[in-house]
């Protein structure tokens, strides 16, 4: 089977005002759709970031890979390598730590990889998790990822999550989020207001579901000695804490005394990383994300890696649609060292998608597709509405800085450590 064609087409999808680190999220998310043609009718899906710069380099490789045998996965990441070269793209939030050249030839070469992998499930008549060593569990569980949030962006009505700036409006959206998708654990993004008062969120949470693990992430804005000492009272609430301080030292200072696991989706998010996180001991949970460690395969590997030396395993996510979350439910299902429930952006995009069927959450898990490939249907209409939306609004690139400041927050200064 060879590739005739690969199609990459950006598209915009509304996005609420969700508050994080580096500022606020823009009114329009960017995807980027990688479809994988062999003609005869037969397309594999992938997707990627929208932002600019990686849309460039999408934009250039695709027309190389014309030729190349989808089973041939490994020679299609190496002649990705090639021409992506030493080229680096990163992006503007910072919110999943350094880029560099490593991964960005990970990010381009991810989507295609997924592709690849859909079509060869197509053609063998198997599911994706097939490919990847055979389904371990039946559903994939995902958590509630509750955001501080504001109402609306401005000129926009307020979207059915409503404001949410303190504990008792956070408690009110878990609330909302555990209804609609049962959802069995809770991640609250930090890094927004002072620390003390994201605790207090989270004692709010604990007292409202005295039975969901918990997890907060504010994304490496507290310092080492504040990661202290909120790590010592959180002592008995927290599953894990994600990325409090910056960098595999600091973090590795904070895991010295904190009682709970620290996670990361930020100073750990490549495999040369890992020999000084392990040695320094930075982390005790690692978040994989397919769409930046290069695939479901490499982030198969890591999962091995993380088992090897005693690292658990959970899942990160970004804004996105169906096809992400069919790749990371087959990742979810075939990889047994996967801990915990896997993060999803899906709540917030209020029902928007690009495929025709989205995965269904049933009881805060998603059941394994069990049909040949990803087992989701590109929806033309939709993605050439989206592509429209890209076209006309705007936005070429994810900065939650700059609109923070322009729309909300003009002394808003995107520091780390910050308090
Ligand atoms: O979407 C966001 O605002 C998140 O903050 C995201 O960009 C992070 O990368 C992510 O969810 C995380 O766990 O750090
Ligand atoms: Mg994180």
């Amino acid at each position: 089977m060879k590739i005739r064609e690969v199609r990459i087409t950006p598209i915009a999808f509304p996005d609420p005002p969700l508050l994080n680190a580096a500022g606020v999220h823009q009114p329009w998310a960017l995807r980027t759709i990688v479809e994988v043609d062999c003609g005869d009718g037969l397309v594999g899906l992938g997707e990627t970031y929208g932002d600019a710069p990686h849309l460039k380099l999408m934009r250039a490789v695709a027309p190389h890979l014309a030729g190349h045998d989808v089973f041939a996965t490994t020679k299609i990441q190496r002649a990705v390598q090639a021409l992506v070269g030493e080229k680096d793209a990163p992006d503007l939030h910072g919110l999943t730590g350094r880029s560099s050249p490593e991964k960005t030839v990970s990010r381009v070469f991810s989507p295609i990889e997924v592709a690849c992998l859909d079509l060869q499930g197509q053609a063998t008549g198997r599911p994706v998790h097939d490919l990847l060593g055979g389904a371990v569990r039946d559903a994939v569980p995902f958590s509630a990822y509750l955001f501080y949030k504001y109402a609306a962006h401005p000129g926009q009505d307020e979207d059915p999550f409503g404001e949410a700036l303190t504990p008792v409006q956070i408690v009110a959206q878990a609330g909302r989020m555990i209804q609609q998708y049962g959802f069995g654990s809770i991640k609250l993004k930090g890094g927004v207001f002072p620390p003390d008062e994201e605790l207090a969120a989270v004692r709010a949470l604990r007292e409202a579901f005295p039975d969901h693990p918990l997890r907060i992430d504010p994304n490496a804005v507290w310092g080492v000695e504040t990661s202290q000492r909120i790590a010592a009272e959180a002592d008995g609430l927290l599953e894990y804490l994600e990325d409090p301080t910056p960098g595999r030292a600091g973090m590795a200072e904070v895991a010295k005394s904190a009682s709970m696991p620290l996670a990361t989706n930020m100073c750990v998010v490549a495999f040369d990383h890992l020999p000084e996180a392990i040695e320094l001991g930075s982390v005790q949970v690692i978040l994989s994300d397919h769409h930046y460690w290069g695939g479901l395969r490499q982030s198969a590997r890591l999962a091995g890696i993380c088992q090897t030396w005693g690292i658990g395993l959970s899942m990160h996510s970004n804004s996105h649609l169906g096809i992400s979350l069919a790749a990371m439910t087959h990742l979810g299902a075939a990889v047994p060292e996967l801990s915990y429930a896997a993060d999803t952006h899906t709540p917030w995009q209020l029902g928007v998608d690009v495929v025709e069927t989205p995965l269904r959450f049933v009881d805060g898990a998603v059941p394994v597709p069990t049909g040949p490939g990803l087992g989701v249907t590109l929806d033309r209409d939709a993605l050439a509405r989206m592509h429209e939306d890209y076209l006309r609004c705007g936005v070429t690139e994810r900065d939650d800085t700059t609109y923070m400041r322009r729309t909300f927050d003009p002394e808003f200064r995107n520091t780390s450590p910050r308090w």
